[in-house]
């Protein structure tokens, strides 16, 4: 089963990218453009190394610590040293690191990945737009523990793409914004789902999002790792989410601080 699944998506799911709206329907469109002649080959199964999982299954709630240099809705953060950010989040007590690999609206590149994963011992994140199986090779191939799957982008097609995660050796962190999307990743068989309260369309932060869809996933049954992502700025913040979450997503409030490994003890302060 699993097998058929990778075969299929290896040999092309085809994905109406079109339907994408709004400033994240232009992101994807750039890398569909990036990507359109890429290979899909997966290659060998890989095993699951430094996971991503087993970091946030900790006790109370973990913090994943973004290396966020630029986004669509701040512009430009900081000129941050990847590796440098990630030292200073690994030592202010940070579970797990997010690098944005995507070029044009955040500043990230693949160098930046290759750098975290050298330079600590925390398990890393690819942070991009997925819309081809070449990209979860990337992943794999530059260190990274774990990948971003947005059923935004993805729609159904998100369990096949959870399937090639998998066969790579990758956890992945499966993304929803509203009841429609966290039920799509359910029936996919995610593992770790992710409640983005920005609406990546809009760009507009609702808090109230991260509760609402986790409280939601726990009563259809969902035993897995549920993350809130987004708009994150103060210990008061991250209360909301304390006992409901097992961790969050946490970018731009501490990218642009001055100290990041302070900021990061802050911010985890109960
Ligand atoms: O951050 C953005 O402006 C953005 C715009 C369009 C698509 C994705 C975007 N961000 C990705 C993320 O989900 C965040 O980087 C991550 O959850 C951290 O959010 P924050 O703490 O608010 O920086």
């Amino acid at each position: 089963m699993v097998q058929g699944s990778v075969d299929r998506a290896r040999e092309g799911v085809e994905l109406d990218f079109s339907r994408v709206p709004g400033v994240l329907g232009r992101i994807v469109a750039e890398r569909v453009a990036d990507y359109g002649s890429a290979d899909a080959e997966l290659g060998a199964a890989r095993p699951r190394q430094r996971r991503f999982e087993t970091a946030l299954r900790a006790s109370g709630l973990s913090l994943i610590a973004e290396v966020k240099r630029a986004s669509p809705s701040q512009g430009a953060i900081a000129p941050l040293d990847p590796a440098e950010a990630a030292l200073a989040y690994q030592a202010g007590g940070a579970a797990a690191i997010s690098v944005l690999t995507e070029p044009r609206h955040f500043d990230g590149n693949p160098e930046a990945l290759h750098a975290v994963v050298a330079a600590i011992s925390l398990p890393v994140l690819r942070k991009d737009f997925v819309v081809h199986p070449a990209m979860l090779r990337e992943a794999a191939d530059w260190g990274a523990s774990a990948a971003l799957l947005m059923v935004s982008v993805l729609g159904e097609a998100v369990g096949e793409y959870l399937q090639m995660a998998h066969h790579l050796g990758l956890d992945a962190l499966v993304e929803v914004h509203g009841e429609h999307e966290l039920d799509i990743a359910l029936q996919a068989g995610a593992e770790i789902i992710g409640v983005n309260n920005r609406d990546l369309t809009t760009l507009h932060i609702d808090l109230a999002v991260s509760p609402r869809l986790i409280a939601r996933a726990r009563a259809a049954g969902f035993t897995g790792l549920l993350v809130a992502e987004s708009g994150y700025r103060s210990p008061a913040d991250l209360g909301v989410v304390r006992g409901l979450a097992d961790a969050v997503l946490v970018g731009s409030s501490l990218a642009g601080s001055s100290d990041l490994a302070q900021a990061t003890r802050e911010l985890l302060k109960v």
